[in-house]
């Protein structure tokens, strides 16, 4: 599902157009996730993790190593090769990119109706998902009329609203208060629990320690156990999610799963030509 092997990636340095490169933000990354599995990426500011998440939803290639996310390997494969790949993956960004201009519906509707779902069908969805993140009163706004965590739960909407296969979040409850990100974070194992591989970013070590998964912890672009993330990899399935004491507590704030309209697609192969690419 997604495979990381001896992965270095370097930014561009001193300014567009010098040719000069950084220093290794990632360096010999080692870890593969199996389909269905729920990771935590961990470790302080600056560590990698958002810079491993644009690797594994294919807005960057390594400038080392192999990534392979969903059959596909980033560093070989040709442009065009990228795009339903792209399609196949949600993502919350750390500062939401929401489109200013539209609605919180259009914003979730935007995924499904890129991907030429007729109007009818998506409605039932995108209301759904509203009323799952807690916005159903708020489908009007514009993301300016919004606070910043019904922005995130927005944003949120729009990563989950086409059953992507693979579900990478990057401080996804960075703006929302413990009970919203509990309420959140029962939102996307829920989603894993459907079928989709979920990996989450994040600072939050009291939500951590409520949703115990495995995790992959970084400490200056490195793993901060390889061998443990290689066994641990191998290893992860949902079935074997551990749950915390408080995960009962976790789970009634779970709102009512949306209508089980398809499944995350398991067969890489296949595509999902209902997704649009946001990336
Ligand atoms: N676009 C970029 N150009 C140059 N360097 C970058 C860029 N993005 C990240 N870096 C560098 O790569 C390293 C890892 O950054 P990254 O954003 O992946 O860390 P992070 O763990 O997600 O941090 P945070 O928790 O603060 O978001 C840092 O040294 C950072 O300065």
């Amino acid at each position: 599902m997604v495979r990381f092997e001896a992965v270095g990636l370097r930014y561009p340095g001193g300014g567009p157009h010098t040719g000069s490169w950084g220093p290794e933000a990632l360096v010999d990354v080692t870890f593969a996730l199996p389909p269905g599995s729920f990771t935590w990426l961990l470790g302080p500011s600056g560590a990698g993790k958002s810079s491993v998440l644009r690797l594994m939803h294919l807005a960057l290639r390594p400038t080392r190593g192999e990534v392979e996310v969903l059959g596909l390997r980033s560093s070989r494969a040709p442009r065009a090769a990228l795009a339903p790949v792209r399609r196949r993956i949600g993502v919350v960004f750390q500062d939401f990119r929401l489109l200013p201009y539209l609605s919180a519906f259009d914003n979730v509707a935007l995924p499904l109706r890129l991907a030429g779902r007729p109007e009818a069908s998506l409605r039932a969805d995108v209301n759904e998902i509203l009323k799952w993140v807690g916005l159903d009163g708020k489908a009007a706004s514009l993301p300016p009329e919004l606070s910043g965590g019904e922005q995130q739960r927005v944003a949120i909407a729009r990563a989950v609203v086409h059953r992507p296969a693979l579900l990478v979040a990057d401080e996804p409850t960075g703006n929302l208060d413990n009970r919203q990100a509990r309420r959140l974070l029962a939102l996307l194992r829920e989603m894993n629990r459907m079928g989709a591989t979920v990996v989450v970013a994040t600072h939050d070590e009291d939500l951590v320690a409520r949703f115990p998964a495995p995790a992959l912890v970084l400490r200056d672009g490195r793993l901060h156990d390889p061998d443990g993330a290689r066994g641990i990899g191998a290893d992860l399935t949902v079935d074997r999610f551990a749950p915390h004491p408080d995960a009962a507590e976790a789970d009634d704030l779970a709102p009512e799963p949306p209508p089980p309209t398809a499944p995350p697609r398991r067969d890489p192969d296949l595509g999902d030509r209902r997704s649009p690419d946001l990336g």
